[in-house]
C-alpha cells in the first residue's frame, strides 16, 4: 500500500512540478516552443549576417492606459517587403511585448496602403546556394509562433497586399480584419516553395485541410468577401476609414476585461489549441486558479450581476 501511495505522489509530482519547473527555466509561456526553439539555429549565427541586410524599420508603440500595442512594418518603398534588419527588429519587438504587463492586445499592420508582400527579394536572391536561406526560414518560424503565443489578443490589419511571408505572417495573429482593396496571396508555390515560417500549419488549422490545399497550391489571391466566408479574415473594414483606428474600435469588445482576465483567456486558447488535451487542461486550470478571487472576479460577483441581453 505504501509503495502505491508513494508511487501516485511521485507521478502528480511529475504531472505538476515537472512542467511548472520546465516553464520556468526556459522563460516560455508555453513549454511547446521548447520545439521550435530547438528547431531554430543558434541566435548569433543568425544575428550576424541579417544585420547586414539593411533597409526598414519594425515600430512598436505601446499605449499603457488602454494597453493597446501596433506593430509597423516600415519599408514603404518596397510595399514593407521585410529586409534581414527588420525580421532582427521584430524578433525583439515580439521578445519585448512578452514581458509587457499591461498589454491586452496588438494591432500588426503595415505602413501606407499594403501590408507585406514577404521577404525582400533583394535579400532571397543572394541566399539561394547557402545555409541562409533555412536560417532565415528557421529565425521567422521561431518569431511567428511566438507571436502567435502572446498572451495578447493580436489582429492584423491589412490594407493592400499580404503576399508570401506577409500571408504567413497575417495567419500568426488572432484575427484578420481586411479592407475591401486587400488581398491575401500564399504565393509560394509559384516562387517554387512552401511556407516556411509557420503560415502553412497555421493556414490549415484556421481554414481546414481542403481550403488549406486549394490556396497553397494554386496561389491564388483571395480577397476580403471570400477570407470572410471561409473563416480566414474577421471583419471587413468599411471604406474611407483609417486602418488602425477602425481596427482599435473593432477589438474594443474583446479587451473590455481586465488585463488580467484577457491575457488569462488568452493562454487558455493557445494551450487548448497547441497542447494534448490532457495537459491543456491543466493550464486551463492554471490560469483559472490565477485569476479567480482576483479583482474583476470579487468586482463581478459583488455587484451580483445580471448578464440580460
Ligand atoms: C517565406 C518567404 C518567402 C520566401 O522566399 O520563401 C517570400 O516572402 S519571398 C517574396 C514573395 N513575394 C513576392 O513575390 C511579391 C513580389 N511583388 C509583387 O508581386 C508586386 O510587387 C506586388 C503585387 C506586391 C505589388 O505590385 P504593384 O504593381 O502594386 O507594385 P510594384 O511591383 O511596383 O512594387 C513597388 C515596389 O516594391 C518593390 N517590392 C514589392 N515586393 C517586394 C519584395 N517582396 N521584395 C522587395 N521589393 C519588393 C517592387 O520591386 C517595387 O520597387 P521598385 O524599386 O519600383 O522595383
Amino acid at each position: 500500500m505504501f509503495t502505491g501511495m508513494a508511487m501516485s505522489c511521485y507521478s502528480a509530482i511529475k504531472r505538476i512540478l515537472v512542467p511548472r519547473l520546465t516553464r520556468k527555466l526556459s522563460g516560455c509561456h508555453l513549454h511547446t516552443c521548447a520545439s521550435t526553439c530547438a528547431a531554430a539555429p543558434p541566435d548569433d549565427v543568425t544575428h550576424s549576417w541579417l544585420t547586414t541586410v539593411g533597409g526598414g524599420t519594425v515600430d512598436l508603440t505601446k499605449d499603457e492606459s488602454s494597453g493597446l500595442a501596433v506593430l509597423t512594418l516600415n519599408n514603404p518603398e518596397r510595399l514593407n517587403a521585410v529586409t534581414g534588419n527588420m525580421m532582427l527588429q521584430l524578433a525583439n519587438i515580439v521578445n519585448d511585448l512578452k514581458d509587457w504587463r499591461n498589454g491586452k492586445a496588438l494591432i500588426v499592420h503595415g505602413k501606407g496602403h499594403t501590408f507585406c508582400p514577404g521577404a525582400d527579394l533583394n535579400m532571397v536572391r543572394n541566399m539561394l546556394d547557402s545555409k541562409q536561406g533555412q536560417e532565415m526560414c528557421a529565425f521567422m518560424h521561431k518569431t511567428l509562433t511566438e507571436l502567435h503565443r502572446l498572451p495578447l489578443i493580436s489582429v492584423a490589419a491589412i490594407d493592400g497586399h499580404a503576399i508570401g511571408g506577409g500571408s504567413e505572417l497575417c495567419t500568426a495573429t488572432d484575427f484578420r480584419v481586411m479592407t475591401e482593396r486587400a488581398n491575401i496571396r500564399f504565393i509560394h508555390a509559384l516562387m517554387g516553395v512552401v511556407p516556411g515560417w509557420g503560415g502553412g500549419t497555421r493556414l490549415t488549422r484556421l481554414v481546414g485541410r481542403t481550403r488549406a490545399l486549394d490556396l497553397l497550391s494554386s496561389g491564388r489571391p483571395i480577397g476580403p468577401e471570400e477570407a470572410l466566408e471561409i473563416g480566414l479574415a474577421n471583419w471587413i473594414i468599411p471604406t474611407g476609414h483609417d486602418v488602425v483606428e477602425a481596427t482599435a474600435e473593432w477589438l474594443q469588445k474583446y479587451t473590455k476585461g481586465k488585463t488580467e482576465v484577457v491575457r488569462a483567456l488568452k493562454n487558455v486558447v493557445v494551450a487548448g489549441s497547441e497542447l494534448p488535451v490532457e495537459e491543456a487542461l491543466e493550464r486551463e486550470a492554471e490560469q483559472f486558479v490565477d485569476v479567480w478571487g482576483g479583482p474583476a472576479h470579487e468586482e463581478a460577483i459583488l455587484k451580483s450581476m445580471k448578464h440580460k441581453k
